[in-house]
């Protein structure tokens, strides 16, 4: 079982997929932050650091697929923190876009994605956290992450956009979408026992 959480920056999907991980006894996958070699770079110039950044996330997001398909077939559950979809359909394409990453650069990319993604298995289950502005802004924050403090509400505005428009679009397997704008499954087990028993319903047909 291959359990993938979609959503914005700060939407809560690091936080709810060491939940879920624990809940279920699954293995957590999470996103290279710290690691990376491009994001504090990309935030203070955007149109200097969107080609590199994408392309790093792309193979690294390739790689983790990989490892999944490995631990699935070894009859292993997983978490999944972000997945590669919403790097090629929301993050390159909304700076594509906005005018930050040029056509060039970002056919190049799309061709290396198209030539990736007939080798990615969709997950079981994607879950979407669809969280309002002030939600995301407040999570970012409260994380604080220095090179975070440029995020313009503009840039999370335009991601939500993305978001919706991609899921309202998503056929690969079963989704469900959890609005998680008033949880607090950090502080309110009960908000977390909500979204286990949408899960259990969605993949299970349990409750
Ligand atoms: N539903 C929630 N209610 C309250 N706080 C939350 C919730 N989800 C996440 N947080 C807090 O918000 C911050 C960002 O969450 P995080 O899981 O890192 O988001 P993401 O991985 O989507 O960027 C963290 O400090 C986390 O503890
Ligand atoms: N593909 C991406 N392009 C630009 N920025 C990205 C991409 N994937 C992740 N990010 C950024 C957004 C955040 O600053 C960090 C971590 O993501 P988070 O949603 O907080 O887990 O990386």
């Amino acid at each position: 079982m291959h359990i993938a959480i979609v959503g914005n920056i700060g939407a809560g999907k690091t936080t709810l997929a060491h939940k879920l991980a624990q809940h279920f006894r699954w293995e957590v996958f999470l996103e290279d932050v710290d690691d990376n070699p491009y994001l504090k770079d990309f935030y203070h110039d955007m149109p200097r650091w969107a080609f590199h950044l994408q392309v790093y996330f792309l193979n690294g997001r390739f790689r983790q697929t990989q490892r999944i398909k490995e631990l699935q077939k070894a009859g292993r559950g997983i978490i999944q923190d972000r997945t590669i979809y919403e790097d090629a359909h929301i993050f390159a394409a909304n700076l594509h876009e906005s005018g930050l990453l040029e056509t060039r650069d970002y056919n190049n990319y799309y061709a290396l994605f198209e030539s990736m993604i007939d080798l990615v298995a969709p997950p079981d289950l994607l879950l979407y956290l669809r969280a309002d502005l002030p939600k995301l802004v407040s999570q970012i924050e409260k994380r604080g992450r220095d090179y975070e403090n440029s995020i313009s509400i503009e840039y999370l505005k335009s991601l939500n956009e993305h978001y919706e428009k991609w899921i309202s679009g998503y056929t690969a397997g079963r989704h469900l979408i959890v609005d998680v704008s008033e949880l607090d499954y950090v502080r309110r087990p009960e908000d977390l026992g909500t979204i286990i028993d949408k899960i259990n319903t969605t993949l299970f047909g349990l409750f």
